[in-house]
């Protein structure tokens, strides 16, 4: 089970509708156009074919007071903010430091991902990289790390954000 985490917003539902469009036969490397997502209210529980089921949950960003209570048998961590909204990040990085540092995450492996690199405001990751300390972040987490920079509506970076599932996948199985 792997858990996808972020503020209300940041793009989960797409990434995930995305990340299921990839692993579809019919995609054949075209994503086509965006679909439409509402926000989420509660829990969104997505299998992903590839091929190996990687079964995905999304929390809604409104739930971020309870996110803790699903964090038990969670072998992989997404973590997701939005890297078009200086505003949203500082209360972002709070919510990421108490999950780093809650108990039952202290095995999981995670991956910080900056979506929205598609609009002409994004904060690059040297910026964010200072704004957040994000090596003292890194090397101060029990965790394993990675980060990367994304495009849920554009498709930019979804082919690694797959091969870091599948490899959690394959050591977690
Ligand atoms: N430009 C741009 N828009 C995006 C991107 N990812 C998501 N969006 C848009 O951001 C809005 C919110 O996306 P959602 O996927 O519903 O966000 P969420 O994180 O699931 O939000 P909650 O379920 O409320 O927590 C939608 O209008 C998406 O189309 C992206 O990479 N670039
Ligand atoms: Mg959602």
């Amino acid at each position: 089970m792997c858990l996808l985490l972020g503020a209300p917003g940041v793009g989960k539902t797409l990434l995930v509708k995305r990340l299921q469009k990839l692993c579809s036969p019919d995609c054949k490397g075209d994503l086509g156009d965006p679909p439409s997502t509402q926000p989420t209210v509660g829990t969104n529980l997505t299998d992903i074919m590839a091929p190996r089921k990687i079964t995905i949950r999304e929390l809604g960003g409104c739930m971020g007071p309870i996110w803790s209570s699903y964090c038990g048998n969670c072998h992989s961590l997404l973590f997701m903010m939005d890297a078009s909204n200086p505003t949203q990040l500082s209360a972002s990085c709070v919510q990421l430091l108490g999950l780093l540092s809650a108990q039952q995450l202290s095995y999981a492996s995670v991956l910080i991902l900056f979506n929205k690199i598609d609009l002409p405001c994004y904060m690059t990751m040297e910026e964010i990289r200072s704004l957040i300390r994000l090596p003292d972040i890194i090397a101060c987490a029990k965790q394993n790390i990675t980060i990367a920079e994304i495009s849920a509506h554009k498709g930019t970076g979804l082919t690694e954000v797959l091969c870091w599932l599948q490899n959690q996948h394959r050591s977690s199985s």
